[in-house]
């Protein structure tokens, strides 16, 4: 049994379709990462997986029970903790009082170990917090009830840097021990270095499910190199190179320096270059940011060929952001 099952899930909120026939499954122990920019439809999903909503067609199962039926829902979110995107406590109550009523409806396994990874000010009220330790505060009571399944929407936003590597660490942890994990995020250095699979949402539809990896081995690798002498474009016209920029020279072509998404036969590549002169050639992981152009910024398959993009601007975006 998935811990997260949906079929067909369709959600309308009147004239907008923020979810459209969405089907895939979360699986047990596996760290699934929603992916999207804003708006795509990440919270919808996450709130009619939680219940909160109900689906205009399709269904949602979560830890095997049917999440529209109120019984069912009931008995699943004993075992499920839920980190959403904008956590609301009650602002006069401070943060041992919300642990408290936590712990009093839910239980509390291990809320002393995680005060001392997440350490909100607890004796202060909620009014009186910073996005962070909200944020820390929310980390806490999602996981201190020991859950099986957790579910955390932009999990990292408003913790600092340190605090992130922190967060990222511990969820690796709690993978090893079992966990199951799905989260939604618009930030891809986060996905990449937490996921086992990946959901990618656009516009209410769900464009690709694969594992974090075949997305890298899809995107080939960045290649710049740096000749002492321009290399004739024909002879980087290697099966694979995309996205062929030269930089350095007076005109298009003429350049010195050459990068370029490649996903052929390396050996191909660094025969055809043989006779050439090198100052420098690094051959790099792409970035994930590469991947999602295909996907947001134009049509995947299409790639253009190497001399059709020769003195084409790049898209590589360095945000880390989607
Ligand atoms: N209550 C609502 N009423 C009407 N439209 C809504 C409502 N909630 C969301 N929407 C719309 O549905 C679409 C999906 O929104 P949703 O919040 O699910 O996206 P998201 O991917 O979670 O975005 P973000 O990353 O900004 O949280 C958007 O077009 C949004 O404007």
């Amino acid at each position: 049994m998935a811990a997260i099952e949906l079929e067909g899930l369709t959600k309308d909120y009147g004239e907008v379709r923020a979810n459209d026939g969405i089907t895939f499954a979360v699986e047990r122990g596996e760290v699934f990462g929603y992916l999207g920019p804003n708006g795509a439809g990440k919270t919808t999903t996450i709130r009619t997986v939680l219940g909160l909503l109900s689906p205009t067609a399709g269904t949602v199962r979560l830890l095997g029970r049917d999440v529209t039926d109120e019984a069912q829902l009931l008995e699943a979110k004993r075992r499920l903790g839920y980190l959403p995107d904008d956590p609301a406590f009650d602002e006069t109550a401070t943060g041992r009082e919300i642990l408290d009523l936590h712990a009093s409806l839910k239980g509390d396994e291990r809320s002393a170990a995680l005060l001392e990874l997440f350490d909100p000010p607890l004796d202060r009220e909620i009014r009186e917090y910073s996005r962070g330790n909200v944020q820390k505060l929310g980390l806490v009571t999602t996981f201190m009830h020991d859950p099986d399944l957790v579910i955390l929407d932009e999990p990292t936003s408003g913790l600092d840097p340190l605090l992130q590597q922190r967060f990222n660490e511990f969820v690796r942890a709690e993978r090893e021990a079992g966990l199951t994990v799905f989260f939604s995020s618009h930030i891809l250095s986060e996905v990449r270095k937490l996921c086992d699979r990946v959901g990618i949402i656009r516009d209410g539809r769900l464009v690709t499910v694969e594992p974090v990896e075949s997305l890298l081995n899809r995107s080939g690798k960045f290649v710049r190199l740096h000749a002492d002498e321009p290399i004739p474009i024909r002879s980087l016209e290697v099966d694979g190179v995309h996205g062929l920029e030269s930089n350095g020279g007076a005109g298009p072509g003429d350049g010195t320096e050459y990068v370029f998404t490649f996903t052929g036969d390396i050996n191909a590549l660094l025969a055809a270059i043989r006779e050439y002169r090198l100052v420098d050639l690094s051959i790099e992981e792409a970035p994930l940011e590469d991947v999602f152009m295909r996907f947001y910024g134009g049509n995947a398959t299409d790639a253009p060929t190497a001399t059709e993009q020769t003195t084409a601007g790049t898209d590589r975006g360095g945000s880390g952001d989607v």
